[in-house]
C-alpha cells in the first residue's frame, strides 16, 4: 500500500473515534505503517491552537484562520512527510470540518474558506473521506451519555443540523472522494459499512 491519506468526518458524537482506532489496528496487523492523527492538532503548535479553538471565545473568521494555521503546520510536519514515506495517514477531521463547522455551523463565507484551503493545501486532498452521517439529535444523545462539552459540543441541535448540511454540500461538490456511512446504526453495522466501502476500493 503506498502513501494514502484518509480523513474521517461527522458531527460530534457520530462515532468516528471508535472506528478510526479499529481501522488503524486492522491495517497495522496487516503490516502497514499507519499514522494516526487529528485536527485541529497533530503537532505541538497545532495542539496549542486546538486548545484555544476549543475553549476560548472568538469569531468565525478567527476560528477559520486558527484551524487553517494548525492545518498548515500539520501538513508540513506530519502529513506530507508520512505520505512521501509511503505510509497510511488516518486523520480524525480535516478541511471538510472547516466548511461544515465554520461554514455551515457558524454561517461563515465558504468562498473565503476555499481561498484559505487553496493557500494551505496547495492542491492536496484526502484520497478518501469517510463521513459518519447521522441526525443531530441521535449524536446529542450519545454525547450526553459520554462526556462534558467543549465550545462546539455545547451548541444546540440546529447548529449540528447546519454542520451536517455543510458536510452534505461538500460531498456534493466531490462525491467520488466521500464514503458516506449511516452512523445511526449499531457499531457493528457501521463497521461493516466501513469495511465494505474500503474493500470496494481494493483496500
Ligand atoms: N454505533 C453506535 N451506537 C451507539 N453508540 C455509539 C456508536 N458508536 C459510538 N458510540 C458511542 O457514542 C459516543 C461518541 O462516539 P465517539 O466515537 O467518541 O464519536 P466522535 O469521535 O465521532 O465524536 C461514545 O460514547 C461511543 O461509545
Ligand atoms: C478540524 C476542525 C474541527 N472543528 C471542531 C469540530 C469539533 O467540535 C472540534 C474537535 O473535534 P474532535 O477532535 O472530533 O473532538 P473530540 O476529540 O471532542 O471528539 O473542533 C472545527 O470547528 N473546525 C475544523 O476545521
Amino acid at each position: 500500500m503506498g502513501g494514502r491519506f484518509i480523513s474521517f468526518e461527522g458531527i460530534d458524537g457520530a462515532g468516528k473515534s471508535t472506528h478510526i482506532d479499529a481501522l488503524a489496528a486492522r491495517w497495522r496487523a496487516a503490516g502497514h505503517e499507519v499514522v494516526l492523527t487529528r485536527e485541529p492538532g497533530g503537532t505541538d503548535l497545532a495542539e496549542r491552537l486546538r486548545e484555544q479553538v476549543l475553549h476560548t471565545g472568538m469569531d468565525a473568521l478567527t476560528e477559520a484562520l486558527l484551524v487553517f494555521a494548525a492545518r498548515r503546520d500539520h501538513l508540513r510536519q506530519v502529513i506530507r512527510p508520512a505520505l512521501d514515506a509511503g505510509h497510511v495517514v488516518l486523520c480524525d477531521r480535516f478541511t471538510d470540518a472547516t466548511f461544515a463547522y465554520q461554514g455551515g455551523g457558524r454561517g461563515f463565507d465558504p468562498h473565503v474558506l476555499a481561498t484559505l484551503e487553496g493557500w494551505v493545501q496547495e492542491g492536496l486532498q484526502p484520497a478518501l473521506t469517510v463521513w459518519f452521517d447521522l441526525p443531530a439529535a441521535v449524536a446529542a444523545e450519545r454525547r450526553a451519555a459520554a462526556r462534558s462539552p467543549d465550545r462546539f459540543e455545547s451548541q444546540d441541535t440546529h447548529f449540528f443540523e447546519r454542520v451536517r448540511a455543510g458536510y452534505e454540500a461538500r460531498r456534493e461538490q466531490d462525491p467520488g472522494r466521500f464514503l458516506q456511512l449511516d452512523a445511526s446504526l449499531t457499531r457493528e453495522a457501521v463497521w461493516a459499512q466501513l469495511v465494505a466501502g474500503l474493500e470496494a476500493r481494493g483496500w
